[in-house]
């Protein structure tokens, strides 16, 4: 592992047991994650990016391989399913037992419960019953949770797949500001628009990384290359974001766009320069 590496993954394996046999999810993956970063993990669906999560999160065990860990280190995560994480009744049972080491009167605890809350745009007590809450509202009781002791590392499993656009952008606002105070964050997705905050792509295919690197190169290929080719997004079959999209798009229809952009700003200052 090397100085700044948060976790490092060697030649991890996960096989599940099934009725015939077993199932390999995870296939010799060796992924170091380095201290402060963004990585976005996508890929097909069934190709182990929850695995993944859950073998970060130390929910899922390794078949062989091993994992190694700065010590001491605070990793918080949001699953998929945000039921198969819950403990308590409610967000204030659930922010208590977060919060469980930090020694906080009742009234301390509470203030910080309202605010964790607030936070990611919820406006209720927290001695809601979580059974009331929709699916969207508990995946944000969820992100709450898992920001509320400024974790060290974030590990997020489609934290965005239940929202509303509203949400969603919230959620994004909210995992960024995390993020610049020094939280490393994992972010699974299969809505490739959100990699646009990410330093770092792993793709997963069939339980292997079948890319890892800068999201620009995910999604225009190697600039040395001829762009012509496949990028490594179309190669592992994934629909490029409509940003991508678009200024694919341009290229293939000749126009002369130098940039790569990933946000609608870029694109909009691409296209801009293309009509001076
Ligand atoms: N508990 C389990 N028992 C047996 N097989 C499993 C189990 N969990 C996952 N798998 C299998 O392992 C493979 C990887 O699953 P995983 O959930 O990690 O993929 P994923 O990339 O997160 O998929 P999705 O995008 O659909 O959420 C899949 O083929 C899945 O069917």
């Amino acid at each position: 592992m090397s100085s700044s590496s948060f976790i490092a993954l060697q030649e991890a394996s996960v096989k599940y047991p099934t009725g015939s046999g077993v199932h390999q999810a995870l296939s010799n993956v060796t992924l170091l994650i380095e201290s402060r970063e963004w990585v976005t993990v996508a890929g097909p669906n069934g190709s182990g990016k929850s695995t993944l999560a859950g073998v970060l999160l130390g929910t899922c065990r390794l078949t062989t391989g091993r994992m190694v860990q700065k010590e001491r280190m605070d990793i918080r995560g949001v699953l998929q399913h945000p039921e198969a994480q819950h403990i308590g009744d409610t967000p204030a049972e659930e922010l208590a037992f977060a919060l469980n080491d930090q020694h906080l009167s009742k009234e301390e605890l509470r203030q910080i419960q309202k605010q964790a809350l607030l936070r990611v745009g919820l406006e209720l007590s927290p001695e809601t019953p979580l059974n009331s809450l929709s699916g969207g509202q508990k995946q944000l009781v969820n992100i709450a949770m898992a920001l509320a002791t400024a974790p060290d590392v974030l590990v997020l499993d489609e934290p965005t797949a239940m929202l509303d656009p509203a949400a969603r952008e919230l959620v994004l606002r909210v995992i960024r500001q995390a993020h610049l105070q020094g939280t490393t964050v994992v972010w699974i997705t299969h809505r490739l628009e959100e990699a646009v905050h990410a330093s770092r792509m792993v793709a997963f295919q069939k339980g292997e990384i079948a890319f890892d690197g800068a999201p620009e190169t995910f999604f225009y290929g190697d600039l040395a290359s001829d762009s012509d080719l496949e990028t490594p997004c179309e190669r592992i079959g994934l629909a490029p974001p409509f940003v991508v999209q678009t200024a694919l798009h341009l290229k293939k229809k000749g126009h002369n766009l130098t940039a790569r952009p990933l946000s609608y700003d870029d694109l909009a200052k691409a296209v801009s320069r293309l009509c001076l």
